[in-house]
Protein backbone atom coordinates (compact mmCIF):
# COMPACT_ATOMS: atom_id res chain seq x y z
CA UNK A 1 0.00 0.00 0.00
CA UNK A 2 1.11 3.60 -0.49
CA UNK A 3 0.53 5.29 2.50
CA UNK A 4 0.86 9.31 2.88
CA UNK A 5 1.48 11.73 5.99
CA UNK A 6 0.73 15.32 5.25
CA UNK A 7 2.03 18.39 7.52
CA UNK A 8 -0.25 19.35 10.11
CA UNK A 9 -1.93 22.34 9.27
CA UNK A 10 -3.93 23.24 12.30
CA UNK A 11 -3.26 26.42 14.67
CA UNK A 12 0.15 25.46 16.23
CA UNK A 13 0.05 21.09 15.37
CA UNK A 14 3.34 20.70 15.60
CA UNK A 15 2.59 16.66 15.60
CA UNK A 16 3.10 14.34 12.46
CA UNK A 17 1.43 11.06 11.73
CA UNK A 18 4.56 9.02 11.76
CA UNK A 19 7.86 9.03 13.33
CA UNK A 20 11.04 7.70 10.85
CA UNK A 21 10.87 4.83 13.04
CA UNK A 22 7.05 4.31 11.70
CA UNK A 23 8.41 4.58 8.59
CA UNK A 24 11.29 1.85 8.71
CA UNK A 25 8.16 -0.50 10.26
CA UNK A 26 6.32 0.25 6.56
CA UNK A 27 8.89 -0.31 4.47
CA UNK A 28 10.11 -3.40 6.23
CA UNK A 29 6.42 -4.79 5.78
CA UNK A 30 6.66 -3.82 1.94
CA UNK A 31 4.82 -0.54 1.92
CA UNK A 32 5.42 2.79 0.42
CA UNK A 33 5.68 5.97 2.09
CA UNK A 34 5.27 9.40 0.91
CA UNK A 35 5.95 12.03 3.35
CA UNK A 36 5.35 16.02 2.60
CA UNK A 37 8.45 17.79 3.10
CA UNK A 38 8.57 19.29 6.74
CA UNK A 39 6.19 17.52 7.99
CA UNK A 40 8.14 16.60 10.68
CA UNK A 41 10.21 19.73 11.80
CA UNK A 42 7.83 20.48 14.52
CA UNK A 43 8.08 17.44 16.30
CA UNK A 44 12.34 17.03 15.40
CA UNK A 45 12.35 14.73 12.94
CA UNK A 46 14.06 16.25 9.73
CA UNK A 47 13.26 15.76 5.92
CA UNK A 48 16.68 13.33 6.08
CA UNK A 49 15.69 11.44 8.88
CA UNK A 50 12.65 10.53 6.68
CA UNK A 51 14.61 10.02 4.03
CA UNK A 52 17.24 7.61 5.85
CA UNK A 53 14.08 5.52 7.10
CA UNK A 54 13.00 5.10 3.49
CA UNK A 55 10.25 7.78 2.89
CA UNK A 56 10.07 9.71 -0.06
CA UNK A 57 9.66 13.28 0.38
CA UNK A 58 7.04 15.65 -1.77
CA UNK A 59 6.92 18.91 -1.69
CA UNK A 60 3.59 19.46 -1.52
CA UNK A 61 0.43 18.24 0.28
CA UNK A 62 -1.57 17.62 -2.88
CA UNK A 63 1.05 15.52 -4.17
CA UNK A 64 0.65 13.35 -1.18
CA UNK A 65 -2.81 13.26 -0.97
CA UNK A 66 -3.19 12.81 -4.47
CA UNK A 67 -0.28 9.09 -5.11
CA UNK A 68 -1.84 7.58 -1.52
CA UNK A 69 -4.29 4.57 -0.55
CA UNK A 70 -4.47 5.75 3.03
CA UNK A 71 -3.53 9.38 5.08
CA UNK A 72 -2.31 9.31 7.84
CA UNK A 73 -2.83 12.44 9.82
CA UNK A 74 -2.49 13.21 13.54
CA UNK A 75 -5.69 16.02 13.40
CA UNK A 76 -9.43 16.83 11.43
CA UNK A 77 -8.86 18.17 8.20
CA UNK A 78 -9.68 21.52 7.59
CA UNK A 79 -11.69 23.15 5.09
CA UNK A 80 -9.08 23.62 2.88
CA UNK A 81 -8.16 20.07 2.36
CA UNK A 82 -11.82 18.63 1.49
CA UNK A 83 -10.75 18.98 -2.40
CA UNK A 84 -8.07 16.45 -1.40
CA UNK A 85 -11.09 13.58 -0.09
CA UNK A 86 -11.82 11.19 -2.99
CA UNK A 87 -13.99 7.95 -3.18
CA UNK A 88 -12.21 4.43 -1.08
CA UNK A 89 -9.86 6.85 0.07
CA UNK A 90 -8.53 5.73 4.03
CA UNK A 91 -8.47 8.50 6.47
CA UNK A 92 -7.05 7.20 9.39
CA UNK A 93 -6.92 10.25 12.08
CA UNK A 94 -8.99 12.04 14.84
CA UNK A 95 -11.84 13.40 13.33
CA UNK A 96 -14.53 14.70 16.69
CA UNK A 97 -17.12 14.46 13.84
CA UNK A 98 -20.12 15.06 16.31
CA UNK A 99 -18.69 18.29 16.69
CA UNK A 100 -17.22 19.11 12.82
CA UNK A 101 -20.93 18.84 10.64
CA UNK A 102 -18.82 20.19 7.78
CA UNK A 103 -16.30 17.64 7.80
CA UNK A 104 -18.84 14.96 8.17
CA UNK A 105 -20.61 16.10 5.17
CA UNK A 106 -17.82 16.30 2.84
CA UNK A 107 -16.09 12.81 4.07
CA UNK A 108 -19.80 11.28 3.37
CA UNK A 109 -20.26 13.13 0.30
CA UNK A 110 -16.76 11.89 -1.52
CA UNK A 111 -17.57 8.62 0.08
CA UNK A 112 -14.06 8.66 1.61
CA UNK A 113 -13.92 5.90 4.23
CA UNK A 114 -12.71 7.49 7.85
CA UNK A 115 -11.45 5.57 10.41
CA UNK A 116 -11.39 8.23 13.65
CA UNK A 117 -8.74 6.99 16.38
CA UNK A 118 -10.82 8.14 19.23
CA UNK A 119 -13.30 5.68 18.63
CA UNK A 120 -11.29 2.44 18.33
CA UNK A 121 -12.12 0.10 21.13
CA UNK A 122 -10.84 -2.14 22.71
CA UNK A 123 -13.78 -3.47 25.20
CA UNK A 124 -14.11 0.16 27.11
CA UNK A 125 -10.90 1.67 26.41
CA UNK A 126 -9.91 3.50 23.50
CA UNK A 127 -6.06 2.74 23.08
CA UNK A 128 -5.94 5.11 20.28
CA UNK A 129 -7.01 8.38 22.62
CA UNK A 130 -5.66 7.20 25.79
CA UNK A 131 -1.81 8.78 25.18
CA UNK A 132 -3.23 11.87 24.06
CA UNK A 133 -5.24 12.02 27.07
CA UNK A 134 -3.29 11.16 29.41
CA UNK A 135 -0.72 14.50 27.61
CA UNK A 136 -3.52 16.31 27.86
CA UNK A 137 -5.39 15.31 31.71
CA UNK A 138 -1.32 16.25 32.40
CA UNK A 139 -1.33 20.07 30.60
CA UNK A 140 -4.64 21.00 31.86
CA UNK A 141 -3.17 21.11 35.21
CA UNK A 142 -0.19 22.89 34.67
CA UNK A 143 -2.10 24.91 32.41
CA UNK A 144 -4.46 25.50 34.92
CA UNK A 145 -2.22 27.00 37.53
CA UNK A 146 -0.67 28.94 34.80
CA UNK A 147 -3.62 31.00 33.99
CA UNK A 148 -4.66 31.26 37.76
CA UNK A 149 -1.49 33.86 37.69
CA UNK A 150 -2.37 37.38 38.23
CA UNK A 151 -0.05 38.19 35.34
CA UNK A 152 -2.15 35.56 33.20
CA UNK A 153 -5.28 36.79 33.71
CA UNK A 154 -6.20 34.89 36.72
CA UNK A 155 -7.26 35.55 40.40
CA UNK A 156 -3.52 35.18 41.75
CA UNK A 157 -3.27 31.95 43.63
CA UNK A 158 -1.07 29.63 44.12
CA UNK A 159 -2.87 25.99 43.77
CA UNK A 160 -0.20 24.74 46.84
CA UNK A 161 -1.10 27.60 48.76
CA UNK A 162 2.00 27.78 51.18
CA UNK A 163 1.78 27.43 55.07
CA UNK A 164 -0.81 29.48 57.30
CA UNK A 165 -2.78 30.11 53.26
CA UNK A 166 -5.57 27.77 52.06
CA UNK A 167 -4.88 25.44 48.74
CA UNK A 168 -6.31 26.42 46.11
CA UNK A 169 -9.37 23.93 44.49
CA UNK A 170 -9.04 22.14 41.53
CA UNK A 171 -12.51 20.17 40.43
CA UNK A 172 -12.31 17.84 37.79
CA UNK A 173 -15.98 16.87 35.90
CA UNK A 174 -14.59 12.92 34.53
CA UNK A 175 -12.67 10.93 36.32
CA UNK A 176 -11.37 8.87 33.03
CA UNK A 177 -7.48 9.29 31.69
CA UNK A 178 -7.86 12.75 31.25
CA UNK A 179 -9.23 13.49 34.96
CA UNK A 180 -7.10 11.01 36.82
CA UNK A 181 -4.00 12.62 35.04
CA UNK A 182 -5.00 16.16 35.85
CA UNK A 183 -5.39 15.18 39.52
CA UNK A 184 -1.97 13.50 39.20
CA UNK A 185 -0.46 16.39 38.42
CA UNK A 186 -2.84 19.19 40.28
CA UNK A 187 -2.36 16.76 43.74
CA UNK A 188 1.40 17.11 42.77
CA UNK A 189 0.82 20.74 42.96
CA UNK A 190 -0.68 20.90 46.43
CA UNK A 191 -3.58 21.78 45.53
CA UNK A 192 -7.43 20.42 47.26
CA UNK A 193 -8.62 18.46 44.45
CA UNK A 194 -12.27 16.74 44.15
CA UNK A 195 -12.92 14.46 40.84
CA UNK A 196 -16.55 14.21 39.71
CA UNK A 197 -17.82 10.85 37.90
CA UNK A 198 -21.35 9.79 37.12
CA UNK A 199 -19.79 6.05 37.44
CA UNK A 200 -19.52 4.62 41.21
CA UNK A 201 -17.46 2.00 40.19
CA UNK A 202 -14.65 4.91 38.62
CA UNK A 203 -15.19 6.82 41.52
CA UNK A 204 -13.92 3.35 44.12
CA UNK A 205 -10.90 2.95 41.56
CA UNK A 206 -9.91 6.66 41.98
CA UNK A 207 -9.97 6.50 45.25
CA UNK A 208 -7.97 2.92 45.55
CA UNK A 209 -5.65 4.97 43.17
CA UNK A 210 -5.62 8.26 45.07
CA UNK A 211 -6.93 7.66 48.65
CA UNK A 212 -7.35 10.79 51.20
CA UNK A 213 -5.63 13.01 48.43
CA UNK A 214 -9.03 13.48 46.54
CA UNK A 215 -12.66 13.91 47.04
CA UNK A 216 -14.69 12.05 44.83
CA UNK A 217 -18.84 13.35 44.20
CA UNK A 218 -21.25 11.40 41.93
CA UNK A 219 -22.43 13.25 38.83
CA UNK A 220 -25.60 15.15 39.63
CA UNK A 221 -26.43 19.12 38.97
CA UNK A 222 -26.38 19.59 42.52
CA UNK A 223 -23.11 18.16 43.21
CA UNK A 224 -21.82 20.29 40.09
CA UNK A 225 -22.84 23.22 40.61
CA UNK A 226 -21.60 23.00 44.52
CA UNK A 227 -18.12 21.96 43.48
CA UNK A 228 -17.94 24.25 40.59
CA UNK A 229 -19.02 27.26 42.62
CA UNK A 230 -16.03 26.33 45.08
CA UNK A 231 -13.60 25.61 42.01
CA UNK A 232 -10.69 27.89 41.26
CA UNK A 233 -9.98 25.53 38.48
CA UNK A 234 -12.28 23.91 36.93
CA UNK A 235 -11.32 20.85 34.36
CA UNK A 236 -13.86 19.34 31.70
CA UNK A 237 -12.79 15.82 31.24
CA UNK A 238 -16.46 13.77 30.67
CA UNK A 239 -16.40 11.81 27.15
CA UNK A 240 -19.34 9.71 25.81
CA UNK A 241 -16.99 8.31 23.05
CA UNK A 242 -18.06 9.33 19.42
CA UNK A 243 -21.01 11.47 21.41
CA UNK A 244 -20.94 15.79 21.65
CA UNK A 245 -20.00 16.18 25.03
CA UNK A 246 -22.92 16.38 27.75
CA UNK A 247 -23.18 20.49 28.62
CA UNK A 248 -22.97 19.83 32.77
CA UNK A 249 -21.69 23.23 33.75
CA UNK A 250 -24.57 25.45 33.08
CA UNK A 251 -24.08 29.27 32.24
CA UNK A 252 -25.71 29.96 35.58
CA UNK A 253 -23.44 27.75 37.84
CA UNK A 254 -20.33 29.62 36.07
CA UNK A 255 -21.53 32.79 36.97
CA UNK A 256 -21.36 31.45 40.84
CA UNK A 257 -17.36 30.89 40.06
CA UNK A 258 -15.02 33.44 41.73
CA UNK A 259 -13.94 36.32 39.35
CA UNK A 260 -10.48 35.28 38.12
CA UNK A 261 -11.18 31.47 37.77
CA UNK A 262 -10.46 29.17 35.16
CA UNK A 263 -11.85 27.00 33.61
CA UNK A 264 -9.71 24.25 30.91
CA UNK A 265 -12.22 22.62 29.06
CA UNK A 266 -10.22 19.71 27.78
CA UNK A 267 -13.42 17.66 26.32
CA UNK A 268 -13.76 20.72 24.02
CA UNK A 269 -12.94 18.59 21.12
CA UNK A 270 -16.31 16.94 21.08
CA UNK A 271 -18.08 20.30 21.61
CA UNK A 272 -17.30 20.58 25.31
CA UNK A 273 -18.61 20.30 28.75
CA UNK A 274 -19.31 23.73 30.02
CA UNK A 275 -22.12 25.66 28.13
CA UNK A 276 -20.20 29.15 28.29
CA UNK A 277 -16.95 27.21 26.25
CA UNK A 278 -19.01 27.92 23.47
CA UNK A 279 -16.23 27.74 20.80
CA UNK A 280 -12.68 26.37 19.95
CA UNK A 281 -9.45 28.70 20.84
CA UNK A 282 -6.25 28.34 19.37
CA UNK A 283 -2.43 28.08 21.01
CA UNK A 284 -1.83 31.42 19.13
CA UNK A 285 -4.90 33.11 21.85
CA UNK A 286 -5.93 29.88 23.95
CA UNK A 287 -8.50 31.93 26.32
CA UNK A 288 -11.49 33.97 26.47
CA UNK A 289 -13.29 35.71 29.43
CA UNK A 290 -17.05 35.29 30.06
CA UNK A 291 -18.43 35.95 34.00
CA UNK A 292 -14.63 37.01 35.02
CA UNK A 293 -13.72 33.24 34.48
CA UNK A 294 -11.06 32.46 31.86
CA UNK A 295 -11.37 30.10 29.49
CA UNK A 296 -9.18 27.50 27.95
CA UNK A 297 -11.01 25.74 25.17
CA UNK A 298 -7.69 24.27 22.85
CA UNK A 299 -8.66 21.52 21.08
CA UNK A 300 -4.86 20.28 20.25
CA UNK A 301 -3.36 20.63 23.70
CA UNK A 302 -1.27 18.40 23.30
CA UNK A 303 0.07 19.69 20.31
CA UNK A 304 2.15 22.19 22.33
CA UNK A 305 4.18 19.17 23.16
CA UNK A 306 5.01 17.79 20.00
CA UNK A 307 8.04 15.35 20.39
CA UNK A 308 6.34 13.66 23.63
CA UNK A 309 2.43 13.27 22.08
CA UNK A 310 4.44 12.35 18.44
CA UNK A 311 5.94 9.36 20.13
CA UNK A 312 3.38 8.67 22.66
CA UNK A 313 0.38 8.90 19.72
CA UNK A 314 2.77 6.95 17.02
CA UNK A 315 3.95 4.33 19.28
CA UNK A 316 0.00 2.99 19.65
CA UNK A 317 -1.30 3.94 16.07
CA UNK A 318 1.40 2.39 13.80
CA UNK A 319 0.23 -1.36 14.72
CA UNK A 320 -3.21 -0.82 13.44
CA UNK A 321 -2.31 1.50 10.80
CA UNK A 322 0.03 -1.86 9.46
CA UNK A 323 -3.16 -4.16 9.92
CA UNK A 324 -4.66 -1.63 7.34
CA UNK A 325 -2.00 -1.75 4.83
CA UNK A 326 -1.14 -5.35 5.46
CA UNK A 327 -4.78 -6.72 4.61
CA UNK A 328 -6.37 -4.03 3.17
CA UNK A 329 -9.02 -1.97 4.59
CA UNK A 330 -11.83 -4.60 4.23
CA UNK A 331 -10.53 -7.85 5.72
CA UNK A 332 -8.12 -5.62 8.62
CA UNK A 333 -11.45 -4.19 9.38
CA UNK A 334 -13.93 -7.58 9.44
CA UNK A 335 -10.83 -9.33 11.34
CA UNK A 336 -10.32 -6.67 13.75
CA UNK A 337 -13.52 -5.70 15.95
CA UNK A 338 -11.59 -2.53 17.66
CA UNK A 339 -10.71 -0.93 14.41
CA UNK A 340 -14.51 -1.71 13.24
CA UNK A 341 -15.78 0.45 15.64
CA UNK A 342 -12.92 3.47 14.31
CA UNK A 343 -15.12 3.40 10.91
CA UNK A 344 -17.31 6.56 11.56
CA UNK A 345 -17.94 7.29 7.55
CA UNK A 346 -17.41 4.69 4.75
CA UNK A 347 -19.26 4.12 1.54
CA UNK A 348 -20.95 7.72 1.44
CA UNK A 349 -23.01 6.61 4.65
CA UNK A 350 -22.30 7.21 8.51
CA UNK A 351 -21.50 4.22 10.12
CA UNK A 352 -20.69 5.50 14.37
CA UNK A 353 -24.40 5.74 15.63
CA UNK A 354 -23.56 8.50 18.22
CA UNK A 355 -22.24 10.30 15.49
CA UNK A 356 -25.34 10.05 13.32
CA UNK A 357 -27.35 10.32 16.03
CA UNK A 358 -25.75 13.75 17.07
CA UNK A 359 -25.66 15.28 13.19
CA UNK A 360 -29.12 14.15 12.16
CA UNK A 361 -27.96 11.63 10.12
CA UNK A 362 -29.73 8.26 9.51
CA UNK A 363 -27.15 5.43 11.16
CA UNK A 364 -25.61 2.66 8.42
CA UNK A 365 -24.04 -0.27 10.41
CA UNK A 366 -19.86 -0.78 8.52
CA UNK A 367 -21.86 -4.43 8.19
CA UNK A 368 -24.26 -3.25 6.11
CA UNK A 369 -22.51 -0.43 4.15
CA UNK A 370 -19.45 -3.23 3.17
CA UNK A 371 -21.36 -5.51 3.36
CA UNK A 372 -19.94 -6.69 -0.30
CA UNK A 373 -16.46 -5.88 0.37
CA UNK A 374 -16.07 -7.34 3.32
CA UNK A 375 -17.76 -10.66 1.67
CA UNK A 376 -15.20 -10.69 -1.00
CA UNK A 377 -11.93 -10.14 1.21
N1 LIG B 1 -8.51 19.18 24.03
C1 LIG B 1 -7.59 18.27 23.70
O1 LIG B 1 -6.53 18.59 23.16
C2 LIG B 1 -7.84 16.85 24.03
C3 LIG B 1 -9.07 16.43 24.39
N2 LIG B 1 -9.32 15.15 24.78
C4 LIG B 1 -10.70 14.85 25.13
O2 LIG B 1 -10.88 14.75 26.55
C5 LIG B 1 -12.14 14.08 26.79
C6 LIG B 1 -11.97 13.01 27.86
O3 LIG B 1 -11.20 11.94 27.33
P1 LIG B 1 -10.77 10.68 28.21
O4 LIG B 1 -10.41 11.06 29.58
O5 LIG B 1 -9.79 9.91 27.40
O6 LIG B 1 -12.12 9.84 28.26
P2 LIG B 1 -12.45 8.62 29.23
O7 LIG B 1 -13.45 7.79 28.52
O8 LIG B 1 -11.20 7.98 29.72
O9 LIG B 1 -13.12 9.33 30.49
C7 LIG B 1 -14.36 9.95 30.43
C8 LIG B 1 -14.97 9.87 31.80
O10 LIG B 1 -16.18 10.63 31.76
C9 LIG B 1 -17.09 9.98 32.63
N3 LIG B 1 -18.44 10.48 32.39
C10 LIG B 1 -19.31 10.17 31.39
N4 LIG B 1 -20.45 10.85 31.53
C11 LIG B 1 -20.31 11.59 32.66
C12 LIG B 1 -21.13 12.52 33.34
N5 LIG B 1 -22.38 12.79 32.92
N6 LIG B 1 -20.65 13.11 34.46
C13 LIG B 1 -19.40 12.85 34.91
N7 LIG B 1 -18.58 11.99 34.30
C14 LIG B 1 -19.02 11.37 33.20
C15 LIG B 1 -16.88 8.52 32.34
O11 LIG B 1 -17.41 7.68 33.36
C16 LIG B 1 -15.37 8.45 32.23
O12 LIG B 1 -14.77 8.12 33.47
C17 LIG B 1 -12.55 13.54 25.39
O13 LIG B 1 -13.49 14.41 24.81
C18 LIG B 1 -11.26 13.54 24.62
O14 LIG B 1 -11.45 13.54 23.22
C19 LIG B 1 -8.32 14.20 24.81
C20 LIG B 1 -7.06 14.55 24.42
C21 LIG B 1 -6.71 15.89 23.94
C1 LIG C 1 -7.39 13.75 20.99
C2 LIG C 1 -7.11 14.89 20.12
O1 LIG C 1 -7.97 15.36 19.42
C3 LIG C 1 -5.80 15.47 20.12
O2 LIG C 1 -4.86 14.89 20.70
O3 LIG C 1 -5.60 16.55 19.53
Amino acid sequence: MIIGIPKEIKNNENRVALTPAGVVSFINAGHKVLVEKDAGLGSGFTNEDYAAAGAEIIASAANVWAQVEMIMKVKEPLSSEYNYFREGLILFTYLHLAAEPSLTQALKDKRVIAIAYETVAVGRTLPLLTPMSEVAGRMAGQIGAQFLEKTNGGQGILLGGVPGVNRGKVTIIGGGIVGTNAAKMAIGLGADVTIIDLSADRLRQLEDIFGNQIKTLMSNPFNIAEAVKEADLLIGAVLIPGAKAPKLVTEEMVKTMKPGSVIVDVAIDQGGVVETSDHVTTHDNPTFEKHGVLHYSVANMPGAVPRTSTIALTNVTVPYALQLANKGVFKAISENGALKLGVNVANGEITYEAVAKDLGYDYVTVEKTLEKEIKVS
